[in-house]
């Protein structure tokens, strides 16, 4: 029997009307491959994790999952939305909220036999001490926490990161990180990462989808973060330099590489 990939996207475009936003993107993912997706507003970022859960079909070419069709609902897609803030008054403890994951979205007293996979997914992030405070009380990174764990219930074969570090403190970041890192390894799963900075994650990255205006590029964060691709990806002088194992990247869309307030 043969392996499928986690992910494959091959001559895959995808457009809104008249506007193509990416195109010409071929892609494999293998089992625990991390792999960033990177670029400026609107280059098709998010637009391509719509694609990956079956929520914005492709206008060209394919994408598989495991060797199958993209499908809104899927068990082999995890998904981590952007870091936002639960409403302090929600009854929701994080368990509810990592049952669901199971469970897909049914409400209702949580099935005795998902009781101890529920604590097994709790216990993997770390945040078995506040599995049942409600998930308002909780801080940003113990919420995140609660998110990974919610994501990773049906055992994905692939988990997808959209921003989720936005409004996470350094420390929290580096958590965060680390932990999506460990469970690729442990599991298999293949992480796509969507972000506007590398530094957090570039100790884990294996390979980086740059997307821009004028095209992409992928590779290494080695191959692809270069004063020259950039600048070809862009169609103006960008410069990346190297400080201390963290990139800069000066010029092209500036506003979109914040540079974490770890820079000196
Ligand atoms: N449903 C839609 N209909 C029409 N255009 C859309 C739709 N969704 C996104 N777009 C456009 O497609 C482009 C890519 O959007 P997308 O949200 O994928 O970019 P992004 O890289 O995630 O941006 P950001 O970094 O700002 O989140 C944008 O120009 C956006 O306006």
């Amino acid at each position: 029997m043969t392996e499928h990939a986690p992910l494959e996207l091959r001559d895959a475009s995808l457009s809104y009307g008249e506007r193509t936003v990416w195109s010409d993107l071929d892609l494999t993912l293998h089992p625990g491959d991390f792999l960033t997706v990177l670029g400026p507003n609107g280059s098709g970022k998010t637009s391509l994790l719509r694609a990956v859960l079956g929520l914005q079909p492709l206008s060209g070419g394919t994408l598989s999952i495991l060797g199958r069709p993209a499908r809104r609902g899927s068990k082999d897609v995890g998904y981590i939305p952007q870091q936002r803030l639960i409403d302090p008054a929600t009854p929701v403890r994080a368990r509810d909220l990592v049952r669901m994951g199971i469970d897909g979205d049914r409400w209702g007293p949580g099935r005795h036999s998902h009781r101890e996979r529920v604590d097994e997914l709790l216990a993997a992030v770390g945040a078995s001490s506040y599995a049942d405070v409600p998930l308002g009380m909780l801080s940003g990174g113990e919420q995140q926490r609660v998110r990974i764990a919610q994501a990773l219930g049906t055992r994905p074969g692939i988990l997808l990161c959209d921003e989720p570090l936005l409004s996470l403190d350094l420390r929290h970041q580096h958590e965060v990180t680390a932990l999506i890192h460990e469970t690729r390894r442990a599991t298999g799963t293949a992480v796509v990462f969507v972000t506007h900075e590398i530094n957090p994650v570039l100790p884990w990255t294996d390979r980086v989808l740059y997307l821009a205006p004028a095209g992409h590029a992928i590779g290494t964060p080695d191959e692809v973060l270069t004063s020259a691709n950039l600048t070809s990806l862009y169609g103006t002088p960008v410069e990346v330099l190297h400080s201390q194992g963290r990139v800069l990247i000066v010029g092209g869309d500036e506003h979109t590489h914040h540079v974490d307030e770890a820079g000196e």
